[in-house]
């Protein structure tokens, strides 16, 4: 992993920068650092326009002064507003060094854009009214909004909303990104974002981006077999399962099979759809991986179905009603190292549930789940988290927000089973199922529907290779 892609907690990040420190960095310097590249992005979005910088107690305010410094020597006009004076030796020193005035309170100020540098990542508890106030003004005398490190208000590690945060144009993460980056409700209200580097090493066991992926066209001698057999396993309702299964025929498998007993005659000609009893399906020694869940139901029959696929021992990914059906008796035996759940919220409460995890917040119940089960779980939404059960843990860039549409779910779910009968690892597969999906969100456009998803999953994949 390069620095650039950890995902550090609060606690993670100070104990990156006291590593920084015992190296002979100072905080003095961490802050120049952080708040000079700060500088370099608001100067662009500034284009000439005046700039207010609101300062904090803490070193988050310390940036504050930096930038506001860096900014006014470049000819900007700036104006500081500090409710607070500094409290640590480093905001102090940067305050020192600020050559400007300091206002105390937000009284008639406008400007083109407003820097929000009230709190941080020391953010131990809800803003008070006044800065809550004084904060809500300033944003809405101000065209263009910038977070420093997180909109002041943001709860760092798990990305709740400590009251009023409205929403910011640019966030500019300071060192390394953090948790409320990617989770929401944080995710809603941090705009567009970008990482200033300063430097922090990598940390052992941190979260991370999933890499965009890099995908190999098949080798010279490639058959459809050693590309991966998939097969789709239907249930109940058939159009799920169909979905599933024209999506993972654009995944990267050679071969996809759908194992249905109703007849599919919208099937596209290179979908063999299989209505064989589906023990003796799953009797075939050339699976490289099977889904099931879309469509499946949850009745008995649907939960035997789900029992035979489990016992087959093949590589699987389950989604839909097949986390509804889950739980211990049927794990019974299996080995979870194999499986990928792919539970929207709803689905993940109930797994959570079901396995005894009590954990709170998305990441954490992901992670959790994931410990408990030995299962690699891609808990997806706005906010996608991917968790294995050795502790990785992965978030992932935005995805177009037109994703919140019937039926994009099971696209995912046959995007993940065909990345796993390529080969790829439960882990592996989730992520680059994600990355793959966003993008054919991103080729589809506005108001897209499954259909247009996997339309455009050729174009999304060539964007990989
Ligand atoms: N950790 C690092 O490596 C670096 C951190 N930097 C900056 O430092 C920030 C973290 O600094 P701090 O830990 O000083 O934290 P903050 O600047 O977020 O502020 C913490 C201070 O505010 C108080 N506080 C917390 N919540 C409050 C509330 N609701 N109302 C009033 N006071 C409240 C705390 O008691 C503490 O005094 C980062 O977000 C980043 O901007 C950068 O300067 C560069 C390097
Ligand atoms: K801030």
């Amino acid at each position: 992993m390069r620095p650039g892609e950890q995902v550090l907690t609060a606690a993670q990040m100070r104990a990156a920068e006291e590593a920084l420190i015992a190296h002979g960095v100072s905080v003095d310097a961490l802050m120049l650092r952080a708040g000079r590249g700060a500088a370099e992005w608001i100067w662009r979005v500034a284009a000439g326009r005046p700039v207010t910088v609101l300062c904090g107690p803490g070193n988050n305010g310390g940036d504050g002064y930096v930038i506001a410094e860096t900014l006014r020597a470049r000819g900007i006009e700036v104006g500081v507003v500090a409710p607070i004076e500094p409290k640590t030796d480093a905001a102090r020193n940067a305050r020192a060094r600020w050559q400007g005035r300091v206002a105390t309170s937000g009284d008639r100020i406008h400007g083109g854009v407003l820097v929000d540098c009230l709190f941080g990542s020391g953010l131990t508890r809800p803003l008070s009214p006044e800065h809550a106030l004084l904060l809500a003004e300033l944003a809405a005398h101000h065209a263009f909004t910038v977070a420093i490190d997180l909109p002041s208000g943001v709860a760092t590690d798990g990305g709740a909303l400590l009251g009023n945060v409205q929403r910011y144009d640019l966030t500019l993460a300071l060192g390394a990104w953090k948790p409320a980056h990617f989770l929401m409700p944080a995710l809603d209200r941090i705009g567009e974002t970008r990482l200033v580097e300063i430097g922090v090493q990598q940390v052992e066991s941190a979260a991370a981006v999933f890499p965009r992926p890099s995908f190999a066209s098949p080798a010279r001698g490639a058959h459809k077999y050693t590309r991966g057999l998939a097969g789709v396993v239907a249930g109940a309702m058939p159009g799920a399962a169909m979905l599933a299964a024209t999506a993972a025929m654009r995944g990267g498998a050679g071969y996809v099979r759908l194992l249905s007993a109703h007849s599919h005659p919208a099937a596209p000609a290179a979908l063999v759809v299989d209505d064989s009893d589906l023990s003796s399906a799953l009797g075939d020694p050339r699976w490289s991986a099977l889904l099931v869940g879309p469509g499946l139901g949850r009745d008995e029959a649907a939960r035997e179905r789900l029992g035979a696929v489990l016992g087959a021992g093949t590589p699987t990914v389950l989604d839909a009603d097949a986390l509804h059906l889950l739980d211990d008796d049927l794990l019974e035996g299996v080995d979870p190292s194999r499986l990928l759940l792919t539970p929207h919220e709803g689905e993940l409460s109930r797994l959570c549930a079901c396995f005894g995890v009590t954990a709170e917040g998305k990441l954490e119940r992901a992670r959790a789940l994931a410990a408990v089960t030995g299962l690699t779980v891609l808990a997806k939404g706005p906010d996608t988290v991917l968790a294995a059960a050795d502790g990785r843990r992965a978030f992932f860039p935005a995805a177009p927000s037109w994703l919140a549409s019937a039926g994009t779910g099971d696209v995912l779910a046959g995007l993940a089973v065909s990345r796993l009968a390529t080969g790829r690892a439960p882990f592996a597969a989730g992520g680059e199922a994600v990355w793959l999906h966003a993008q054919a969100a991103r080729e589809a456009g506005p108001d897209l529907t499954a259909d247009d998803l996997v339309r455009c999953l050729s174009s999304a994949y060539a964007r990989f290779l």
